[in-house]
């Protein structure tokens, strides 16, 4: 598992380090020599001005010239600030032997190369149009820990931040890496190992990760199972049909073993809705008795409800199926049906709102992504999934996951209602919610990357099975 460290958890762990055996020196040390490497794995060498700040973000900038130096690379170091005499940045900068000069645009324009070594986790405020100017005219970038003018705990911009190239940070990535409009401005993000002890960083209890698979399971499909094994998934149909099709056909790739659509009698007349629901999909059951009938049986536990179901069907059933005590994922109009009202969402396992659907139900939450989606799923006691290119999966015991692996190509119309078949998908199987959310946001976007160009919503559900090979083939090898 990936866990991502705050700069404010970071700092505890740098503290902790010298009981632990390792202290800041050695740690500056193995930073700088990290980001030299990584820097001459991929670049050629040339012309590089090193942009030192007063902390230990610029010491890692004097031992990397250093590195790059003994190396053979033209290196000079221009400091934006002096350090704290008799710091390991102080001692840092007294190492460095090479050339020092004055940071101005004209010579920062001129280097082939630029190392952002300016400020990183210690950023305490906005940093300075003088010093933003200059990073803006670097030709080629690279950050080290972060890009000035990111905010490591958040991805906001405090001030302006320049675009990296390549981000190089220890340790582990921070929330900043992940989240946008941070994220943009990182470029590649590699992580460092710099040695720092493993007892140092079991001081901080993870409760942030990176959605990689390491962070969950997916089903295990019994050798000798049954399709009930599987579990009974029912999704809400309504007018705009074509949604919770799209819904049904990736819970399906997502491995539920039996699947319903419940619609009302009129709407399985073709002319009533956008898409045909009969005749359309052999492996979908439609079903057109009153919700109550569904209801009383009792293996039908696991309910979609939102996606193309309409406004005012929404809010009645998804009260219905909450009194009933039964799993629900509340989607698309479920959420917009509660409206300022998250009480309604109470007993509902996992919502999937995207910026507009959560700013509808929590008009009053602010700040950050991360922290609004804990907030919300503190109020609401759901898993919430609030979408975007950097999504954020919430518990309401304070875990939380950023994807990363999202590509553009996602934001086409219909991609949501897929997200919430899979996720319903996997709910359907058993997983518990925060790994099933975590799990169905991150197939989503490696059934996107599969794909490719072109990409429409009805190709997610094909490119599951591609993925999910994908996954167990590695799986097995590791
Ligand atoms: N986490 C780790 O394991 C390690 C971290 N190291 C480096 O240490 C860095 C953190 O060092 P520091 O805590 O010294 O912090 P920084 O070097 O990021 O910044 C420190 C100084 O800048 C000042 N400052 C902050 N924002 C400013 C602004 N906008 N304008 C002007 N001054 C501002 C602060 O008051 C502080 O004096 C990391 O980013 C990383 O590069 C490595 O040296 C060693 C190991
Ligand atoms: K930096």
């Amino acid at each position: 598992m990936e866990a991502l460290f705050t700069p404010a958890e970071m700092t505890e762990i740098d503290h902790a380090a010298p009981a632990h055996g390792a202290n800041v020196p050695a740690l500056m040390e193995n930073a700088g020599s990290a980001v030299a490497r990584a820097i001459h794995r991929r670049y050629r060498p040339c012309r590089v001005l090193v942009l030192a700040g007063p902390g230990n973000n610029g010491g890692d900038g004097y031992v990397t010239a250093r590195h790059l130096a003994a190396r053979g690379w033209p290196v000079v170091v221009a400091p934006v600030g002096t350090p704290r005499p008799g710091s390991p940045a102080a001692d840092a900068a007294a190492r460095w032997r090479g050339p020092l000069v004055e940071p101005t645009i004209a010579r920062v324009a001129a280097a082939a190369l630029v190392i952002d070594a300016i400020f990183g986790a210690g950023l305490a405020r906005a940093i300075t149009p003088e010093c933003a100017g200059l990073l803006a005219a670097a030709r080629t970038l690279v950050a080290i820990d972060m890009p000035s003018g990111v905010d490591g705990a958040t991805g906001a911009l405090r001030g302006k931040a320049a675009q990296a190239a390549l981000t190089i940070t220890f340790v582990a990535r921070k929330p900043g890496h992940l989240l946008l409009p941070g994220k943009a401005h990182c470029g590649i993000v590699l992580c460092a190992d710099i040695g720092m002890p493993a007892g140092a960083v079991a001081t901080i209890t993870p409760t942030l990760w990176r959605n990689t698979p390491a962070l969950w399971q997916l089903p295990v499909l019994a050798a000798a199972g049954h399709k009930f094994d599987r579990g009974h998934l029912t999704i809400l149909a309504g007018p705009m049909s074509g949604a919770a099709i799209l819904a049904a056909n990736a819970a399906r790739r997502a491995g539920v073993g039996l699947l319903s659509l419940a619609t009302e009698t009129s709407l399985t007349e073709t002319s009533l809705t956008d898409t045909p629901l009969t005749g359309t999909a052999p492996g979908i059951m439609i079903r057109t008795d009153p919700i109550d009938t569904l209801l009383a049986d009792h293996r039908r536990q696991v309910w979609l409800c939102g996606p193309g179901l309409g406004i005012d069907r929404a809010g009645p059933l998804l009260a219905t199926l909450i009194a009933a005590n039964r799993t629900i994922l509340a989607d698309a109009d479920a959420l917009t049906a509660c409206a300022d009202h998250p009480d309604r969402l109470h007993g509902v396992r996992v919502i999937t709102p995207h910026e507009g659907e959560f700013s509808r139900v929590f008009p009053h939450l602010a700040g950050d992504k991360l922290s609004r989606a804990r907030a919300a799923a503190t109020i609401t006691g759901a898993i919430v999934v609030l979408k975007g290119e950097d999504t954020v999966i919430a518990a309401p015991d304070g875990r939380a996951a950023i994807n990363d692996n999202a590509p553009p190509s996602l934001a086409t119309a219909g991609s949501g209602d897929t997200l919430s078949g899979i996720i319903a998908g996997l709910l359907t199987q058993g997983m518990p919610a925060f790994e099933a959310a975590c799990a169905g946001v991150w197939l989503h976007g490696a059934a996107a990357h599969t794909h490719g160009p072109g990409l429409i919503a009805e190709d997610l559900a094909e490119a599951l099975p591609a993925v999910l090979a994908t996954l167990q083939a590695t799986r097995n090898t590791t």
